[in-house]
């Protein structure tokens, strides 16, 4: 009787209906497969691969496999709760999509039908600043969501401070200056494939003198105002010169985050420069091969901002359970880059809709198999480490 009346009690939390089982499509493995065979060999390269030999790219995925969950048992998770604040609104789990360059390589919507299938599902998605889609196009498909831009800040100022004015106007809630790309990681591929965008297809965001946009042209071509090639690296980038700029030219309306941090001490260094969050991450092992796995790098950041500003994570996320071990190791939340171009290739929105609900099924039935209710929950109390053949606490 008193058991019954609890229950009634509980506020119902709203959970997300589950898509009906694409039963050729179960899990991320399988996304990445499908994906695959609608790709051709110079976007498949450009996608998956990572800088030189793949070191980091690989210890990204196999980092997971060093945790063990320590699932805990009879605590009524009828009622499990997945969902977390971000940007002061609720998103269904702690899992948003991180930019990613050129999505028309992967479906001709491109970044339209991710930020559609952001909307519907209810995720923040980072837009990459060498996207084939405007960043105005793009909003006006977020619906009631949140988007962020990542940024590179040019050597040139003036090409950062017109996409910046652009960005407040659309009503994107940050901006996320990636920091790992002082110089561009050798991306053996890419060379060999000579890869270029094809011609229908344009960086949107930086027109020409003339108005057009520009391709990612070859280094010898002078056609475009900023290409890829030589535009996304800027080895002059400082915490005294460039910080203090970006906060002026972006607060209050819009955060200023940095993606790209591995240590403490550059996590300390975020905090005294006042930005208002970090992004663990390695650019998914496509900068510097033999890096640390960021899920290596997460528990020495969180410990260092010991809750000052969000620590979020990408790198490597292919489960439902990766997801739980980087919250359980003091992420707030994390970031998919690969697994979303995957879905766009497999089937557009609908694809990347599918991807984000299969790693939602899964954190959902692991949160519940683990014992825990809500992810403030998750803690390192549920996490081994395995050292050889010895399990260890953390
Ligand atoms: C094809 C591709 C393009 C990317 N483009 C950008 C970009 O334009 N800007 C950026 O900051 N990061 C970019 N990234 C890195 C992602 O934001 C993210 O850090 C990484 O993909 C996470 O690893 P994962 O792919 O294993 O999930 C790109 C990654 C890939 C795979
Ligand atoms: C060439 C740099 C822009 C896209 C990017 O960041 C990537 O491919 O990783």
């Amino acid at each position: 009787m008193v058991a019954a009346k609890l229950k009634t009690e509980k506020s119902p939390v709203k959970r997300r209906d589950p898509l009906p089982h694409d039963t050729k499509c179960l899990t991320i493995d399988e996304l990445q497969k499908l994906a695959a065979e609608n790709m051709d060999k110079q976007t498949r390269d450009y996608y998956n691969e990572g800088a030189d030999k793949g070191t980091t790219l690989r210890e990204n995925l196999d980092a997971f496999q060093k945790y063990r969950i320590r699932p805990r048992v009879l605590r009524d998770v009828s009622q499990c709760d997945p969902s977390i604040e971000l940007f002061g609104k609720s998103i269904p789990f702690p899992c948003a999509i991180a930019p990613t360059a050129m999505q028309k390589l992967a479906h001709p919507e491109g970044e339209v039908a991710t930020s559609k299938a952001a909307a519907k599902f209810g995720t923040v998605m980072g837009l990459s600043s060498f996207s084939t889609t405007t960043l105005e196009e793009v909003a006006e498909h977020r619906g009631e969501n949140d988007n962020v831009l990542q940024l590179y800040v040019f050597e040139e100022r003036h090409h950062t401070e017109k996409l910046l004015k652009r960005a407040k106007k659309a009503g994107y809630k940050a901006v996320f200056l990636t920091v790992d790309t002082p110089v561009l990681g050798r991306r053996n591929c890419d060379i060999r494939n000579q890869f270029t965008l094809p011609p229908h297809l344009q960086i949107a965001n930086f027109p020409d003198e003339n108005g057009n946009s520009s391709s990612a042209d070859p280094p010898t071509s002078k056609k475009a105002s900023v290409r890829f090639h030589t535009h996304a690296a800027n080895p002059t980038l400082s915490w005294e010169k460039d910080i203090e700029w970006l906060k002026e030219q972006c607060h209050p309306e819009m955060e200023v985050w940095i993606k790209g941090v591995a240590t403490a001490e550059d996590t300390e260094l975020a905090i005294k420069h006042g930005v208002d969050g970090v992004v663990v991450s390695n650019h998914g092992g496509r900068q510097l091969d033999g890096a640390m796995a960021t899920l290596d790098a997460l528990p020495d950041v969180a410990r260092a901002a010991r809750g000052r500003i969000p620590v979020h994570v990408d790198g490597g996320i292919r489960h439902g359970t990766d997801i739980f071990k980087a919250i359980a190791l003091g992420a707030d939340c994390v970031w998919i880059g690969r697994p979303v171009l995957w879905g766009l290739s497999y089937k557009g929105q609908e694809g990347v809709e599918r991807c984000l609900s299969l790693l939602y099924d899964e954190f959902l039935l692991c949160m519940g198999l683990a014992g825990v209710k809500s992810v403030k929950e998750i803690t390192k109390e549920y996490l081994v480490r395995i050292d050889g053949l010895n399990l260890s606490r953390l």
